[in-house]
């Protein structure tokens, strides 16, 4: 297709010097992203399906030098899909107005890191079925900050929504290699897990909402034997939103009934802290709790039996880099 970026100087690349130091930023930025660099366009994006686009986010000023210029994706999207793209703007921490990408835009905003109930990733994939059957020269666009976390856990459900990937770890395993030039794109843990939900889910149909009690916590590592840590829980009750209720802000809330500590060990024990949906259990160093030590989410519905076991770092979301290796939890 002849461009007519390749032509004529484009309005972000006329001034080759800053332009070479704008490439560099981008590249920086997009680490291990694969970007689309054709017909004079410089951005960070990848099809993932020939249908489906995935991309870092589009900003104005000073921080399109190191990300998407807005300018430069409305160019993109009107010279390749003009009316019929759609996009999907999972970032919580900023907007735009989307009336400069067309005003084609729906806005599901979640924080960086975590995952999405399975009802929203649920109500996502009709919407895009829904814009993808409509007219065969659709396509939808999807984004947040980087365009690789949440919006790989998104683009992920909607592969095996439509059935275009079998089981959760090939869906990932694509999206990786067509997102990223390592493979890593959705490498979250709890995204993961709520894959695994979501695919459950499609496959055998809703579950049970299951209320539980968490009667005691349970942390191996020997940094919970050298700190005092606050553990906070949160959950929606069911309710499939983002909205998490806090159910505990610290054990010092005098909801631990004991504190038992063995060697590396440290295991509280509580009285009638009830659970129900989605829940996100956050552990700090009460010296520091503006960073937790970890987090993870998990879901009552999916507790076969009453033990939920995170066996190894890498289960955790964002652990500390003081956690060994071999730190488990158990709830
Ligand atoms: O995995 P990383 O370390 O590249 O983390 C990404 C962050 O890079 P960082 O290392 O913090 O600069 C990245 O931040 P930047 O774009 O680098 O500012 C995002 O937070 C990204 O999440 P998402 O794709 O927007 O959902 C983050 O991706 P996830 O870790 O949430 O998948």
């Amino acid at each position: 297709m002849a461009s007519p970026w390749s032509d004529r100087a484009s309005p972000w690349l006329d001034m080759a010097p800053f332009d070479g130091m704008k490439s560099l930023a981008r590249k920086l930025v997009s680490k291990k992203k694969r970007r689309f660099k054709q017909y004079g366009f410089n951005l960070d994006l990848s099809y993932i399906t020939s249908r489906i686009i995935a991309m870092g986010f589009p900003c104005e000023g000073a921080e399109s030098i190191y990300r998407n210029d807005i300018f430069e994706v409305f160019a993109f999207l009107n010279m390749f899909h003009e009316n019929h793209y759609k996009i999907f703007n999972l970032c919580a921490e900023r907007t735009y107005d989307p009336a400069k990408l067309g005003g084609n835009v729906e806005w599901i905003p979640f924080s960086d890191h975590n995952p999405a109930p399975t009802e929203i990733m649920f109500s996502f994939c009709e919407r895009v079925y829904d814009w993808l059957v409509a007219d065969p020269n659709n396509v939808i666009v999807v984004h947040c900050k980087a365009g690789k976390g949440r919006t790989g856990l998104m683009i992920c459900a909607y592969l095996l929504y439509s059935r275009e990937c079998s089981d959760p770890v090939t869906a990932i395993q694509y999206y990786g290699e067509k997102r990223t030039k390592n493979g890593k794109g959705v490498t979250i843990s709890s995204q993961r897990r709520y894959l695994f939900y979501f695919y459950d889910l499609w496959k055998h149909g809703p579950r049970n909402v299951a209320p539980l009690v968490i009667s005691r916590i349970s942390l191996y590592s020997s940094l919970f034997v050298k700190c005092d840590i606050l553990i906070c829980i949160a959950c929606n009750g069911g309710n499939g939103s983002f909205q998490l209720n806090p159910i505990l802000e610290s054990q010092h809330a005098g909801s631990v009934t004991n504190l038992v500590r063995e060697g590396k060990y440290t295991t509280f024990f509580f009285s009638e802290v009830r659970i129900l949906g989605d829940v996100k259990v956050t552990i700090y160093d009460s010296r520091s709790s503006s960073k937790p030590i970890f987090y993870f989410w998990f879901n009552t519905s999916f507790m076969d039996g009453n033990v939920f076991t995170l066996a190894s770092r890498s289960e955790l979301d964002k652990p500390s880099k003081s956690l060994e290796e071999d730190t488990k939890t158990w709830y």
